[in-house]
């Protein structure tokens, strides 16, 4: 599903002309498979960030292949690496990013607005969906009236109703209380069984980690595999 190999990224940091090198992604390659949830844990700044922006096609790595799909798409122009996440990618964030204006159905709905499909064939994947989260009683609140947990719930629907194969998870239960917390683990953890999703998850969280398959540690640019 997601093939990576030597990847390497470097930033200049500092003032131009002063510059400092720092090596942040060193000669990475490892393989995801479809329906894996695969996490990568590692303290602030060791470039876990930096990967899953690599990965989303956000930027491009200096060095390395990254295949997603089939497709190469280290190389590939802006406009068609935006047609690709879209098609390929949701994404899920620790502050979730809902639109605070639109309910929790208009949220969900919007990616489908957005591509241009029919409300009449909107309705029926949003109320799939909204059921499938577990939030079809509250789908006419505002995220504002929403817990924590259930505004995770509908990025977490709005991530996945354009039916892309991939879900990029950046510290998805980090704004979340410890049950709260448990709970959206357990709904990734049955979403990918249930529909054979791949998630990849960043976190510094020990415990979100431990739910994948396959955990990996990030340590200054390199990544390790631990034993689960
Ligand atoms: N756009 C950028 N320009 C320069 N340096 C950057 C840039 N983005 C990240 N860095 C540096 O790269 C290193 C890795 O950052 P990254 O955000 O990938 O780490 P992280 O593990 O995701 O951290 P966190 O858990 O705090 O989000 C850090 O030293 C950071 O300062």
């Amino acid at each position: 599903m997601i093939e990576i190999k030597n990847v390497s990224h470097t930033f200049a940091i500092g003032k131009k002309g002063k510059e400092k090198k720092v090596p942040v992604l060193k000669d990475l390659s490892f393989g995801i498979a479809r329906g894996e949830i695969v996490s990568i844990v590692g303290k602030s700044g060791s470039g876990k960030s930096t990967l899953l922006n690599t990965i989303a096609g956000f930027m491009a790595p200096e060095q390395g292949s990254i295949v997603v799909n089939g497709q190469e798409t280290a190389s590939m122009n802006e406009v068609t690496h935006a047609q690709f996440r879209l098609e390929n990618f949701g994404f899920i964030f620790q502050n979730f990013q809902l639109m605070p204006g639109l309910t929790a159905l208009e949220n969900v709905e919007l990616p489908l607005k957005i591509k241009g499909i029919p409300s009449a064939k909107r309705k029926v994947k949003v109320k799939e969906l909204l059921q499938q989260v577990g939030l079809e009683n509250v789908s006419d609140h505002y995220p504002n009236e929403l817990s924590g947990g259930q505004q995770q719930r509908v990025s977490i629907a709005r991530a996945l109703v354009t039916n892309p194969p991939i879900l990029l998870a950046d510290e998805p239960t980090g704004s979340l209380d410890s049950e709260t917390e448990q709970d959206i683990l357990l709904l990734i953890q049955s979403l990918n069984k249930a529909l054979n999703l791949t998630f990849v998850i960043i976190t510094h969280d020990e415990e979100v980690a431990n739910i994948a398959h396959r955990k990996f540690r990030m340590h200054d640019g390199e990544l390790v595999k631990e034993v689960l």
